[in-house]
C-alpha cells in the first residue's frame, strides 16, 4: 500500500548519486577519500538514503551539521565515520561519544570542558577536528597562537583524539580565484606550522565541491562532497564550466487534481485575484503549496511540466494548492506534473527555480517540507518511501 495519501512526492533516483560519487572519484587523487555533506536531511534528498548510496558508492565518511542529525543516521544503522561541521555545545558531548561522532572544535576552554564531562561520566574518547578560519569568517581560529592553544588544549585531553584539521572556502564556486587561493595559502601555513613542530597531523580537508571541482590537488586526505553529489553545481559559473560531470537527483512532481475550461465567468484565479483567466483557457490545481516549500514567490512566475510542456502557475500560490495554465495539448485530473526536473524533452532545474526566486539551488531543494514523501528509485524502480509525515 502506498505509504503517503497526497500524489505530490520527491523523487530521488540512487543511481545519480551514485554516479555523482564515482564522477569526483575520478576527479581526486586516488589517495584523497570523499566525505559525503548530508546535512539538512541530504539537502533535501534524505540523509539516510544518499548517505548510505554514498558509502556504497565510494564515500569513505558522512559529515552533517548538527549532532542530532548525526544520531538520527546512527539510530538507521550508519556505521561510517560522522563528522558534525558545526558548533556542539559541550553539554552535548557524553552524548556525542555514545553515539561515536566526531565533533568540530576550535576553543581551548571547550576542549578542557569537554574533557572534564567526559571524564565525570566515565565516557569513551570523542573525535576531534579543529577548525581553522582562514576567510570564511564563520567559525574557527583565527590566528597560529589561537591554534596551538586549541592544539595543546585537545593534546592535554586525554578524552579527545585530535582526528582531523580543516577550513572552508567562501569563493571556491566564483572564477576569481584570489580569495580562495589566499584561503588555500593561510591553510597551508597551519599547517607548516603545526609539522615545524615536529607533530604529525591527522585527516587534513578544505574543499568543499567547488574546490574539490576546481582544485583537486587541494583535497589532502577527504573532500567533503556536499552540493555535487547531488548532481547540482555550486554556482553558474562552475555549470558553465563542468569540469565534473553530474547527474541531478532529484524531481519533484504532483498529479493533477482539478480542471476546468474557463468557459464562462468568474475568470479569476487564486487568492486576491492576481490572474484573471482568458475564455477557453485549460486551468489545473495541483497539490501542492507554499507549505511544501515550493515558494509563495513563484506565483504568477514559476512553470511546471504537463505532457512534456511548460505551464506557467498562474494567480497566487496557495499553502496547499497552485494552479497552472496548459496551453499544450489536453490534460486529465490524475496526470502526472513535473515542478523541478524533466519531462519529456523539457525541464526544469533547481538552478532555473533558484533564479526565479532569487536564491541559490541548495536554498531550493532544502526547503522541500517533510509533507512530501521521498521516494527513491533505483533502475527507474520505486525501491524505497520514506515520508516523515506518517513515519513510514
Ligand atoms: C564546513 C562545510 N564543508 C563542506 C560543505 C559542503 O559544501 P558544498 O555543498 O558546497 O559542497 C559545507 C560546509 O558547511
Amino acid at each position: 500500500m502506498k505509504p503517503y495519501c497526497r500524489d505530490t512526492w520527491v523523487e530521488v533516483d540512487l543511481d545519480a548519486i551514485r554516479a555523482n560519487v564515482q564522477a569526483f572519484r575520478r576527479h581526486i587523487p586516488a589517495s584523497t577519500g570523499i566525505m559525503a555533506v548530508v546535512k539538512a536531511d541530504g539537502y533535501g534528498h534524505g540523509a539516510f538514503h544518499v548517505g548510505r548510496e554514498a558509502l556504497d558508492s565510494g564515500a569513505n565518511s558522512l559529515a552533517v551539521a548538527m549532532l542530532d542529525e548525526a544520531i538520527v543516521l546512527r539510530k538507521a544503522g550508519i556505521t561510517a565515520p560522522i563528522l558534525v561541521l558545526g558548533y556542539t555545545p559541550t553539554d552535548s558531548v557524553v552524548t556525542a561519544s555514545r553515539w561515536e561522532v566526531e565533533l568540530t572544535a576550535y576553543h581551548a576552554d571547550w576542549m578542557t570542558e569537554a574533557n572534564r564531562l567526559l571524564q565525570e561520566a566515565s565516557a569513551k574518547p570523542v573525535g576531534i577536528h579543529i577548525k581553522v578560519d582562514t576567510g570564511m569568517g564563520r567559525l574557527g581560529v583565527r590566528s597560529k597562537d589561537e591554534l596551538f592553544a586549541v592544539v595543546e588544549a585537545l593534546e592535554n585531553s586525554p578524552l579527545l583524539r585530535w582526528a582531523g584539521i580543516f577550513t572552508h572556502f567562501a569563493t571556491a564556486d566564483e572564477p576569481d580565484v584570489t580569495l580562495v587561493c589566499e584561503q588555500h595559502e593561510r591553510f597551508q601555513s597551519y599547517l607548516r606550522a603545526l609539522r615545524e613542530t615536529g607533530r604529525r597531523l591527522p585527516r587534513v580537508h578544505c574543499a568543499n565541491t567547488a574546490a574539490s571541482i576546481a582544485f583537486p590537488e587541494w583535497g589532502y586526505d577527504t573532500i567533503r562532497l556536499g552540493i555535487g553529489l547531488y548532481g547540482l553545481y555550486p554556482s553558474a559559473y562552475m555549470k558553465q564550466q563542468a569540469r565534473v560531470q553530474l547527474v541531478p537527483a532529484l524531481s519533484l512532481k504532483t498529479r493533477i487534481a482539478h480542471l476546468k475550461h474557463m468557459t464562462e465567468p468568474p475568470y479569476t484565479i487564486s487568492y486576491g485575484a492576481t490572474y484573471t483567466a482568458q475564455p477557453g483557457e485549460q486551468i489545473a490545481s495541483l497539490p501542492i503549496g507554499y507549505a511544501d516549500g515550493f515558494s509563495r514567490l513563484l506565483s504568477n512566475r514559476g512553470s511546471v511540466l504537463v505532457n512534456g510542456c511548460r505551464a506557467p502557475v498562474v494567480g497566487r500560490v496557495c499553502m496547499d494548492q497552485i494552479m497552472v495554465r496548459i496551453d499544450h495539448g489536453t490534460a486529465r485530473v490524475g496526470d502526472e506534473v513535473v515542478l523541478y526536473g524533466r519531462q519529456g524533452d523539457e525541464e526544469i532545474s533547481l538552478d532555473e527555480v533558484a533564479d526565479c526566486l532569487g536564491t541559490i539551488n541548495y536554498e531550493v531543494a532544502c526547503m522541500l517540507d517533510h509533507r512530501i514523501p521521498r521516494v527513491y528509485l533505483r533502475d527507474g524502480k520505486v525501491v524505497d518511501v520514506y515520508h516523515l509525515l506518517t513515519g513510514q
